[in-house]
């Protein structure tokens, strides 16, 4: 049996859409594959229920095809589905590094990040590596068709995930079909301010070239209170503030000391909107890990 932790992530960063995405250091799903003949699922944990053990639903049934690895998955959900914050992508970069592990089929990380984006494409459509990318290399990752670079940034984070689901694959209906050029000159510069930020370990210009215009106003129509958390959360002394994923889950960058008060400002803010929250403390965490064998 082979057992591998693997972390949350947020993909997009605002100005990163379907390119950047971060590691968080939890929380994170742990997946635990055995050989079989042929591929079973059982899902416990946050959210098990909404989750599909149909191997022909279910991310990992993808990823053990891909590696030609039949095996009998057990997931434990850390991370609730639907939320922004990789759910799939956890169980799919954990179920990519354990069956390479099981079946010892010697592919590198950098490697199994288009097999598990085979995942991403069962429940979204498409096989967007952004949030696998992190899932498996850690740290802050820039995933193009090309390659996927990563830099192991240390930026404290707050990720508040409001009691509201919302799916990738509706989120990714209200994207605009085009842009200005206007808007696009914006996103290239806090983009390139976000990268910058990140090699720097400097929250402040990441907290900057979080700023979007095209994609994230969409997105937030989806999340009730979105504009009042955000207010709330940089009066908290947030440095940058954005739609973790495709939502609902709002993701802040700060100091250290500043993420206490930025959590309790989100909860409160969503509160009064009517929605239940919770705020995960987190960072810029590490990629997936093997932990027994
Ligand atoms: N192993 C799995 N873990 C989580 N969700 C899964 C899994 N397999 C299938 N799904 C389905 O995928 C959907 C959740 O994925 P979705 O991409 O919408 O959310 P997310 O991964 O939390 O978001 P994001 O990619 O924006 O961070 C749900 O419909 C869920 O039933
Ligand atoms: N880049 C993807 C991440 C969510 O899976 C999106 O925003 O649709």
């Amino acid at each position: 049996m082979v057992t591998v932790r693997a972390p949350a992530t947020s993909a997009n960063l605002g100005s990163g859409f379907d390119v950047f995405g971060v590691a968080l250091d939890r929380p994170a799903d742990v997946v635990h594959v055995e050989r079989a003949d042929r591929t079973t699922i059982e899902v416990t944990g946050v959210g098990s229920q909404y989750i599909p053990t149909d191997p022909g639903r279910n991310v990992v049934g993808a990823v053990a095809e891909a590696l030609d690895a039949p095996a009998h998955i057990r997931i434990d959900k850390g991370v609730r589905p639907s939320s922004g914050l990789g759910s799939s992508a956890a169980s799919s970069a954990g179920a990519a590094l354990a069956l390479n592990e099981l079946y010892d089929r010697g592919l590198s990380r950098e490697e199994l990040v288009p097999i598990a984006a085979e995942g991403e494409a069962v429940v979204s459509g498409e096989a967007h590596a952004d949030n696998v990318a992190p899932a498996l290399l850690g740290g802050f990752t820039v995933a193009t068709p090309e390659r996927v670079t990563t830099i192991d940034a240390d930026i404290p984070l707050v990720a508040c995930l409001p009691e509201i689901a919302v799916s990738t694959r509706d989120a990714r209906r209200v994207v605009p079909e085009t842009a200005s050029m206007e808007e696009l000159v914006h996103t290239v510069g806090r983009a390139a301010t976000l990268s910058v930020g990140m090699c720097r370990r400097d929250p402040k210009l990441v907290g900057a070239g979080m700023d979007e215009r095209i994609v994230t106003p969409a997105r937030a129509k989806l999340i009730t209170g979105y504009d009042d958390v955000r207010s709330a959360a940089l009066a908290a002394g947030a440095d940058g503030v954005t739609v973790s994923g495709a939502g609902p889950a709002v993701l802040a960058v700060c100091g250290a000391h500043a993420r206490t008060r930025v959590a309790a400002a989100m909860i409160e803010a969503f509160d009064d909107a009517g929605v239940a929250a919770r705020a995960y403390k987190t960072r810029v965490g590490s990629g997936a890990e093997v932990f027994d064998f």
